[in-house]
């Protein structure tokens, strides 16, 4: 067998007393996509990072190329040609998406210190194309392009000429499928030019598709790998799933009834709201409803979920909870109106606060008593959620900064949850959360529904909208184009002719 790109030998990593990585030993191959997947927490990133020279291993060693690797940053890794898309988003605002492309390396367009800039924005533009992301322009403000764009212009950051390593931290969550499909041609290229791509995902059937090789961790070691052969026999995905978990947790995720009614009180109500692009736009959504939206990449549904929690004021028209006016998210958290937000870090959690300040910050004026809050309350609440979710933490005193990013997602949940909000806005909702707690969180919102709370949930995953809501508005060019009910019959390819 041929000498591995990237070997990593006895490798360790502790935080304090966490220990992520223990005594990991995993090799990459040239030609050869390889998932690596686990629980949320059980060391994924860790290892990613560490070889992309974001942070150091405290024990173990790494060769690449046969030498010993030691990276001092992630510059430096670039340099060598290891290439990482973080499993956050990384652009720079302010900036054009050329200069967000090449930041850093100026130097590649700049002659007796000046900097070229029709120089760069061409070889933006070019390598864009060469990519087949054609809809984004290389001199465009990066501020003017949605999350899905900007991950992409976070791919083509990555795109030396002399990439060998390109790293994908859960690219592809959150996305739509012709995103999606975008990331996969270019990953399949790269393998067939012989380069090696590190894959992280949950979705377990993304990854027997796509990837040539696995690497299963459980708490921080690996606990299995799998070869070409094994990943196309009948029982990959239990056996996937058995080494994640420790035992095979099924595939039931959805809810199994087909019965969509709900009460007749309205909830929250679109009245004819123009925002940006979107035209008059209207549509209720009841006491005791999933109601999903569906769309591609621009269709528009996720501005609908921004008005709807007052992050954007309608030019036109209005957004109503109880007939009165939702102005702004404040005024939203006070009508009982919950968001958890795709774009996680920015806008879902407060990364240098605590998992207790995180999951009470909501809820504090109702915490309130005479001017003064509870600690020990404070702390029962947020105990009760951190354990309700299984949130890998030390204590829910950990910053939520150094939490995974599954985790992170499951604080973003809890927030909403433990304030009793009676409307909750979900935008991809489980976004970059395992298999397990997938579970947890689809049996939790059909509880919510029973209990006659309403969910407004945008999301790119067509089964995850068909599985629970009980009604499906699908979007194309910031229009309604078609509704669903919830019906056994209904297919992803049902949906899919009204989106594209
Ligand atoms: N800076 C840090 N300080 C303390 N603990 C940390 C830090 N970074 C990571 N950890 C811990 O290390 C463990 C592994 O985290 P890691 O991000 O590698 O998990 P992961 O497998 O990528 O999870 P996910 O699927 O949720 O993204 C977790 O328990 C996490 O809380």
């Amino acid at each position: 067998m041929h000498e591995p790109l990237m070997k990593i030998l006895k490798m360790s990593k502790n935080f304090g007393p966490t220990k992520a990585l223990k005594s990991v030993d995993v090799s990459f191959y040239n030609g050869e996509i390889r998932g690596l997947v686990g629980e949320n927490g059980s060391g994924k990133s860790t290892i990613t990072s560490i070889i992309s020279g974001m942070q150091r291993q405290s024990d173990g060693k790494m060769y690449f190329r046969n030498a010993l690797w030691q990276p001092q940053s992630m510059a430096e890794a670039q340099k060598f040609g290891i290439g990482m898309v973080l499993q956050e988003a990384s652009t720079i605002k302010n900036v054009t998406v050329a200069e967000n492309i090449y930041a850093g390396n100026f130097d590649l367009f700049t002659k007796f210190g000046i900097l070229d800039k029709n120089k760069m924005n061409r070889a933006a533009s070019e390598l864009l194309k060469k990519l087949g992301i054609n809809h984004i322009n290389a001199t465009d403000m990066i501020n003017k392009y949605n999350y899905e764009d900007c991950k992409l212009i976070e791919i083509a950051r990555c795109m030396r000429d002399d990439l060998e390593i390109l790293i994908l931290d859960e690219t592809t969550t959150a996305i739509s499928h012709e995103g999606r499909d975008l990331v996969y041609k270019i990953m399949q290229r790269f393998k067939q030019e012989g380069k090696s791509v590190i894959f992280i995902s949950h979705d377990i059937n993304e990854i027997i598709s796509q990837c040539t090789h696995l690497s299963v961790l459980r708490d921080g070691q690996i606990v299995g790998h799998l070869e070409p052969e094994d990943m196309h026999k009948n029982d990959v995905v239990q056996r996937i799933r058995t080494l994640m978990v420790g035992r095979d947790i099924g595939d039931e995720y959805y809810r199994k009834d087909y019965d969509y009614s709900c009460s007749p009180d309205v909830a929250l109500e679109f009245n004819n709201v123009s925002v940006g692009d979107l035209k008059r736009i209207s549509f209720q959504l009841h006491k005791g409803e999933i109601l999903g939206f569906g769309g591609l990449n621009g269709s528009g549904m996720h501005i609908i979920a921004r008005a709807a929690f007052g992050l954007e004021t309608p030019d036109e028209g209005e957004v109503l909870r109880h007939g009165q006016i939702v102005k702004n998210p404040h005024d939203a958290i006070t009508k009982d109106i919950g968001f958890i937000s795709k774009n996680r870090d920015e806008e879902a959690v407060v990364l240098k606060a605590s998992i207790l300040e995180n999951i009470v910050l909501p809820s504090l004026s109702q915490l309130k008593k005479f001017g003064f809050v509870n600690p020990l309350k404070e702390k029962k609440i947020s105990k009760k959620e951190m354990n309700f979710y299984s949130i890998k933490a030390r204590n829910v005193s950990q910053i939520v900064n150094t939490l995974s990013g599954g985790n992170k997602q499951k604080v973003s949940f809890a927030k909403w949850t433990s304030r009793n909000s009676e409307v909750i806005i979900m935008v991809c909702p489980t976004r970059g959360v395992d298999v397990g707690v997938k579970q947890s969180m689809y049996k939790l919102m059909y509880q919510m529904k029973k209990q006659g709370k309403s969910i407004l949930m945008i999301s790119e995953e067509l089964p995850e909208l068909i599985g629970m809501s009980d009604r499906i508005i699908i979007m194309k060019n910031n229009e309604i184009t078609k509704e669903f009910y919830r019906s056994e019959q209904l297919s992803e390819q049902d949906i899919i002719q009204y989106m594209i």
